[in-house]
């Protein structure tokens, strides 16, 4: 006999689809729409028991989680609201659920202004910051030192594939910050004229590793040997609890469609491309060592990368573990 699935609100579904084709990317986006997700799985709920509103609760998780693999953001934001639920009645599990998630987002917000803050205490009045990607960790930073009344200026990495860079140059552009748009290849070239490179993370590992999108390793590598300081502006939240125990951080392979432009590749391959034996790969992530990484700046502090397990350990123990299985 097949036994029921549990139901996961369509609202989840389309939450999921969203993360999964980066309608919501982000760090810190996907870790804010997966608990809000979780929130309206129990508002929708229409569990007769309260087994059965747990269920119907992982079961939501889990499909969230299989979206994307690398931000540990995800998982995080999961495991936390999850283990906010409390209560002996279906009544007391939806609202406690609700609070738990509102209590992750709030957080989160707040998280990010006071990373700002201290991220801003590393930029001096005058300053130029090279960004990669589109962080908005990274950006609280520039915004706070601007709020300081500094002077800042930007010079952003286009970041193939995506191109997430236009949208960290839309956003600064907003905040009437001189930008300087470049392609990638472009960047050795333009780190003699940044006082600073400045990323964010998908997920800080134990050693002091940083998960970023691909190309801040060679920025980094770049940036140390021209003498330019790579600063990593990541909320506690992209602290990867796994890693403390020896696991690796998986790196999202995507699609080759987003390499291969289609109308491009047709025209250099003269037409039809299907079939024609072209290996594309196509990584979301790389890894960057952490003695490529100056600091990391946190809500709770800036730290020299080697230090971050520390903090670690004070936020989430040594237990980990599937989120749904809190
Ligand atoms: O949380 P915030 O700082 O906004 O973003 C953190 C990181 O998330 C992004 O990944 P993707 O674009 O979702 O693949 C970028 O790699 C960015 O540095």
């Amino acid at each position: 006999m097949v036994e029921d699935q549990p139901d996961v609100a369509a609202v989840v579904e389309a939450t999921a689809d969203d993360i999964a084709t980066m309608e919501i990317r982000g760090a810190a986006a996907i870790g804010d729409a997966a608990a809000e997700a979780l929130a309206t799985q129990a508002e929708r709920s229409e569990a007769a028991t309260p087994a059965a509103f747990r269920d119907q609760l992982r079961a939501a998780a889990r499909e969230l989680y299989e979206t994307r693999p690398t931000a540990v953001s995800l998982p995080n934001a999961l495991r936390y609201v999850l283990r906010g639920i409390e209560g002996e009645t279906v009544a007391e599990l939806r609202e406690s659920t609700i609070a738990s998630a509102e209590t992750f987002r709030t957080d989160l917000e707040q998280a990010q202004e006071r990373l700002g803050e201290v991220g801003a205490n590393r930029l001096r009045d005058g300053d130029v910051v090279m960004t990669h990607c589109h962080s908005t960790d990274a950006l609280a930073c520039v915004e706070a030192a601007l709020d300081a009344g500094k002077h800042v200026e930007a010079i952003v990495k286009e970041t193939r594939p995506r191109k997430q860079g236009h949208i960290t140059a839309e956003q600064l552009r907003e905040w009437d910050v001189p930008v300087t748009l470049i392609v990638d290849n472009a960047a050795r070239r333009y780190l003699d004229d940044a006082d600073h490179v400045l990323v964010g993370a998908d997920s800080i590992a134990a050693d002091g590793s940083v998960i970023n999108k691909i190309g801040t390793s060679g920025l980094a590598v770049n940036a140390r040997e021209r003498g330019v300081p790579v600063m990593v502006a990541a909320q506690t939240i992209k602290l990867h609890p796994d890693t403390m125990t020896g696991h690796t951080v998986e790196i999202e392979m995507r699609d080759e469609s987003e390499v291969l432009s289609e109308t491009k590749y047709a025209d250099i391959a003269g037409g039809d491309r299907t079939d024609d034996g072209l290996a594309v790969e196509n990584p979301a992530f790389d890894v960057t060592p952490p003695r490529h990484v100056d600091a990391i700046v946190t809500e709770r502090g800036q730290f020299p990368p080697e230090s971050i397990v520390t903090l670690m350990r004070e936020l989430f123990g040594e237990t980990t573990g599937e989120p749904w299985e809190v």
